[in-house]
């Protein structure tokens, strides 16, 4: 399963001293920390952070940490050598032990407060003070901000110990949810979809802890028992780290005037989210009021083409509030994700995420985080008319901008040159009727087939099918009739050829999916010690266009076996992370 690799160019960071020579802490450095955090940041106890942006946090390491994978792919494009994962060094750094780094690193790291609102509603009672103080990266602890390659970048151990906003919680990530999200991550990346990146992921051989999760075989909703699980703390990367969430956290204290320094420190983290997300696009030396403006405009943008993007490939986020909204547009927070393999507009994986979280709602989903992103601008264009109009366009134009995303990418996956309406809406019956794997529907689509049957590879054949299989199939073929007469001629195709019409498909349909069963034997594994699975997903999944070898195909391009729908744990799970 070997792939081609990009030029190599030859890693410029071989040691932590190397990286130390482009650290840059600039959320430290220019936004507010908590005027009463505790001094070195060993500042571990619930409390409530009543200003500033940030807390000074020390990570608490995992004992005796144990490597488990990195991403080489994200490695060679930081110039990251590989043997620098293993290396003593950076083994205590990224499990949390932060006391040994070269300067000028900083032997303190950060963690932030932010608010949660769910499907455009404020909430409070999450936290544990009632009043949204006590509520933020709770076990998230970034340790370093560095300009690698001319671009900026911030890592965050997850799972790397208790901060103020932890909530009672133990700060820990077990090795299971770490593992998921530490492939989901780079699968994302190699999909074309924004998102964090997974730098590395380290095992404690010794720490455990209690999670909540399912007795083998079971079909309830929930977890039945209490299990214990290996700790392990993934380091992720991003731009930045700030949130929807973060920017309504400062956006609600200003609205109440809850200190006289509110609205001061909502400009700030605004200005700040400028500078760290979209310095490329909005220039540094405008008003601010201008800035605010172009900052709705271009979230706006990247918002609706992540949520299609998302659906593009299956991706179904599960609990998209405004707390796992990246206010830079890009996928935050793989804890209750899956993708979609039986085709379903309500899948939905968390049994704790509701309907208004599954799959085809989350252009909705999208919406209502915009608009907290919205209210939370409004009071710094108070006095400024023009430019408050401005931004009330951009939140009222969000419902068309989506689905003009949303009927783009439905073309692209069928290789139209324009959506068509009628033809989507009878797919998407079939689709659900039948009902089909989304993956390998669309890739056996991307063939441009003759005829049905290379697409009934696809079929779960539920009740609906087996009881007309050849009405059903009738539908199909007629469906196909039309489809085909559409990507030939006329206003709907483009002019390429057959041939060039199914490569370019096959760059928008992924043949590799992350289905959950192929996850769960991998983590059990690794909680047994052995981790090449992990490592041999991490090969198959981040070349996910490509059609890989017989043997890759013949594992991991298939339908979801029966045994594991309403398998608790593999079909739906709760968010025992
Ligand atoms: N074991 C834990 N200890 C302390 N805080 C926790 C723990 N698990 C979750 N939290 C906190 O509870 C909140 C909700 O959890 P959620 O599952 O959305 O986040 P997460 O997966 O930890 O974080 P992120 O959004 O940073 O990826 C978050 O603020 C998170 O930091
Ligand atoms: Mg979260």
């Amino acid at each position: 399963m070997k792939k081609s690799l990009p030029q190599e160019t030859s890693p410029t960071i071989e040691t932590l001293d190397d990286l130390s020579t482009l650290v840059n802490y600039s959320l430290m450095d220019t936004l507010n920390p908590d005027p009463d955090a505790k001094e070195n940041g060993v500042d571990h106890a619930p409390r409530q952070v009543f200003s500033g942006h940030y807390v000074p946090v020390k990570p608490t390491p995992i004992k005796d940490p144990e490597y488990v994978t990195h991403s080489k792919d994200f490695f060679r494009e930081l110039g990251f050598a590989d043997s620098i994962a293993q290396s003593d060094d950076f083994v205590r750094m990224f499990s949390g032990d932060i006391s040994q780094v070269p300067a000028p690193m900083r032997k303190v790291g950060w963690a932030c407060g932010y608010a949660l609102s769910i499907f455009g509603t404020e909430y409070y009672q999450q936290c544990p003070f009632q009043t949204g103080n006590g509520y933020g990266d709770g076990r998230a602890v970034s340790v370093l901000e560095a300009v690698i390659k001319g671009k900026r970048w911030e890592m965050q151990l997850k799972g790397g110990g208790r901060t103020p906003y932890c909530r009672g919680g133990d700060g820990r990530a077990v090795l299971r949810s770490s593992i998921r999200e530490f492939l989901a991550q780079e699968y994302m990346h190699a999909l074309g979809v924004p998102t964090s990146r997974s730098l590395s992921l380290f095992v404690s051989k010794t720490e455990k802890v209690q999670r909540p999760w399912y007795s083998p075989g079971s079909r309830l909703q929930d977890p039945d028992r209490m299990i214990s699980e290996p700790v392990a703390i993934s380091t992720r990367v991003a731009p930045s780290f700030i949130r929807v969430g973060q920017l309504e956290l400062f956006g609600r204290r200003a609205r109440k005037q809850e200190h006289p320094k509110a609205m001061e420190e909502l400009e700030k983290i605004v200005l700040h989210l400028v500078d760290r997300e979209y310095a490329n696009v909005i220039d540094n030396k405008l008003p601010t009021a201008e800035k605010v403006v172009l900052l709705a405009r271009e979230f706006r943008s990247r918002l609706t083409l992540l949520v299609a993007n998302w659906i593009r490939v299956g991706y179904c986020q599960g609990n998209f509030n405004g707390d796992n909204c990246a206010a830079g547009g890009f996928t935050l927070d793989y804890g209750p994700f899956g993708f979609c393999e039986e085709f379903d507009p309500q899948f939905q994986p968390w049994t704790g995420g509701g309907q208004h979280f599954s799959f085809l709602n989350q252009p909705i989903a999208a919406e209502r985080n915009f608009h907290m992103f919205w209210a939370t601008l409004r009071p710094l264009l108070a006095s400024q008319t023009d430019s408050l109009q401005q931004l009330d366009e951009i939140r009222s134009g969000f419902a068309d901008e989506m689905q003009m995303a949303m009927e783009a990418m439905w073309a692209a996956k069928l290789g139209l040159g324009a959506f068509h309406a009628e033809l989507f809406s009878e797919l998407e019956t079939l689709m659900v009727q039948t009902p089909v794997d989304y993956t390998v529907f669309f890739r056996e689509l991307s063939n441009v087939p003759n005829d049905i049957s290379p697409l009934q590879k696809s079929f779960y054949k539920g009740a609906a099918y087996e009881a007309d299989p050849e009405g059903m199939d009738k539908r199909w073929s007629e469906w196909l009739t039309q489809w085909k007469s559409l990507i030939t001629s006329g206003h709907y195709a483009q002019s390429c050829s057959r041939e060039e019409l199914s490569k370019q498909m096959k760059l928008v349909n992924p043949k590799y999916s992350l289905r959950e069963w192929f996850v769960v034997p991998a983590y059990q594994q690794a909680a047994a010690g052995n981790y090449s699975l992990v490592r041999e997903l991490q090969e198959v999944m981040t070349q996910p266009y490509a059609e890989q070898s017989k043997e890759a195909e013949d594992k991991y391009y298939r339908l979801r076996p029966s045994e594991f729908s309403e398998l608790g744990g593999v079909s739906h799970y709760s968010c025992s992370s």
